[in-house]
């Protein structure tokens, strides 16, 4: 039975997806201990931020295929440790956008009109209203950092409210900024010249304490921080010390270094101008169905064999393309296979070469379905698209990529893979036909043309009289039914290729008698 383990709160309609397909345990609010000792047990984990998916936990998992992350950020997923375990990482970028870009505006707003304060003063019974006047955000420049999905759309609100908005983002063109009618600008300047600003990028080692002491200084003394995007990314003691200390006019926090808010955290002592939430960003009705229909669908599809929309983990194989290039997938996949095992040994580099119409295809599904195969021998089916590429990495495998748009041989194009490894260089070549059938069109360099099929054996040998009967008599002695052959010389009496296609695996000692055949150098089976 297929199952599922959701470990926080997660809204009905995903509940009711997954519940399709498998069975589904909600443990909400689990330890990680708790977790790491039942997770052998589990196909798919569903999570929002409160759960810590550490490598311990997905190291601990047995059968698990996918973890689903019912939200944006993933930085509560060892997105690492998952790859090399071949636990494919989803999420759901949109999902909640316009919640948390709504939250930081709110944020803003209660900050400038005093709202929570205002709020807990006049239920003592207090009128406290010149206490309370506040101010208007029509004008004030606004400093938005990260113009990712959220940081535009409180950039187009900001600009509905008639804000100046500035932006600062290193990936983002000036073309696209005046399309979302926001002023590029240095960091040091935003932070210096702002009125507001707010945070909308992720936690990264980079981004880590980007918000520090100098930075606090360096704002002018009524600005206001919003950081609605991830804790860590504003030193809290440093804040604390800003605010106690008015450097700057007040801050509205909804994400913490450390979730739930540590009690002794130094952001619990301010006593003006800080509006703490917590973690509340993504909480609307709308952005927890999105997201939990989001995931659990992905979830569901991974589940049922298809792929998903948006894996964290696997780039530039979305689903789109995987069924597009489902027979070009294949045959790097099948080719990968077999020179591995017409390789042996280790192997330094892959070279993968398109040709003709391949060259219009993006190239790293194909790198990576060419890894897979190549790999699978050796790691059975502990490899997978998610971590073929991250496992031929830690092997020393680099990989080499070329194109070559000349006028092919074959119509539709060629795939060539080449190993250079302890055997020396190897390399196969294959295509696809206009019925869709999978061919190898060259082994070594010596052109053959047969459809790859579950076991076959390569020889190399001496091209003269005598050996492809000699070679036959000895597979039928030993039982071993042939369905085809062909061989690939590249001139008459030289050195040639056989690749036959046979009904039955080779017994091993069969093996040490094909290569006392003279004129045979080398006989390698191949299962596919
Ligand atoms: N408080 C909450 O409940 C929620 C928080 N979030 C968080 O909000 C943040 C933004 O989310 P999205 O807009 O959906 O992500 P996104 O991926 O669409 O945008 C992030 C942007 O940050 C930019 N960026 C990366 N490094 C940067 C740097 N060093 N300086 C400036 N910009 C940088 C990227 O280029 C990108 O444009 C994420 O950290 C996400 O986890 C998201 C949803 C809810
Ligand atoms: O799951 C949540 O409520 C938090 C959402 C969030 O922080 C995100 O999507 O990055």
């Amino acid at each position: 039975m297929t199952k599922v383990l959701i470990t926080d709160p997660i809204d009905q309609k995903g509940i009711d997806i997954l519940s399709q397909v498998a069975q589904v345990d909600q443990k909400i609010g689990i330890s990680n201990s708790e977790l790491a000792s039942i997770i052998h047990d589990y196909d798919a984990l569903m999570i929002r931020s409160g759960t810590q998916v550490t490598g311990d936990i997905i190291n601990s998992s047995k059968k698990l295929r996918i973890i689903g992350r019912a939200g944006v950020g993933v930085d509560n997923v060892d997105v690492k440790a998952a790859t090399q375990k071949g636990v494919l990482v989803v999420n759901s970028p949109g999902g909640n956008t316009i919640a948390a870009a709504e939250h930081t505006i709110a944020m803003m707003l209660a900050l400038s009109r005093n709202i929570p304060i205002a709020n807990s003063s006049t239920f003592l019974g207090k009128w406290e209203r010149k206490k309370f006047v506040g101010n208007e955000l029509f004008k004030k420049k606004l400093g938005v950092v990260g113009l990712g999905k959220i940081g535009t759309h409180v950039a187009k609100v900001a600009n509905a409210l008639e804000m100046d908005v500035y932006g600062y983002d290193p990936f983002v063109s000036s073309e696209r900024a005046q399309q979302l009618q926001v002023r590029l600008s240095e960091l040091k300047t935003l932070f210096e010249e702002s009125d507001y600003v707010t945070l909308h990028l992720p936690r990264t080692s980079e981004t880590e304490n980007l918000v520090n002491m100098k930075v606090l200084k360096s704002m002018k003394k009524n600005a206001k921080l919003i950081n609605c995007a991830r804790g860590g990314i504003i030193d809290e003691e440093a804040l604390a010390e800003a605010l106690n200390n008015s450097l700057i006019g007040g801050a509205a926090i909804d994400v913490f270094a450390k979730e739930p808010l540590d009690s002794n955290s130094p952001l619990l002592k301010v006593d003006k101008n800080l509006i703490l939430t917590p973690h509340l960003g993504a909480s609307t009705r709308e952005a927890q169905e999105n997201v939990a229909v989001d995931v659990a669908e992905q979830i569901r599809d991974v589940l049922l064999g298809l792929s998903a929309r948006t894996a964290v983990n696997i780039p530039g194989l979305s689903p789109d393309i995987m069924d597009s290039l489902k027979p070009h997938l294949q045959l790097a996949e099948t080719m990968g296979l077999l020179i591995s095992q017409l390789s042996g040994g280790q192997i330094q580099k892959l070279e993968v070469r398109l040709q003709g119409e391949f060259v219009q295809h993006p190239s790293q599904p194909l790198i990576i379905a060419s890894l897979k195969g190549l790999l699978s021998k050796a790691l059975g089916d502990r490899i997978n698209y998610v971590n073929a590429s991250l496992e031929a990495e830690s092997r020393g495998i680099s990989v080499v990529e070329s194109k070559d748009e000349a006028r092919p041989e074959f119509a539709s194009g060629s795939l060539q893979l080449t190993t250079f490894g302890d055997n020396g260089e190897h390399s196969v070549a294959g295509s696809i036909f206009a019925d869709g059938e999978l061919r190898i069109i060259s082994i070594d360099q010596y052109p053959v043309n047969v459809s790859p099929s579950r076991f076959m054996l390569i020889t190399r040998h001496r091209d003269m009289p005598g050996i492809i009967g000699k070679l036959g008599s000895l597979l039928g002695d030993h039982n071993v039914n042939i369905a085809s052959m062909q061989v690939g010389r590249k001139i008459v009496r030289g050195e040639a290729v056989m690749v036959l296609s046979i009904d039955d695996p080779i017994p091993t000692n069969l093996l040490e008698s094909i290569l006392e055949v003279e004129g045979i150098t080398s006989s390698d089976p191949v299962t596919l």
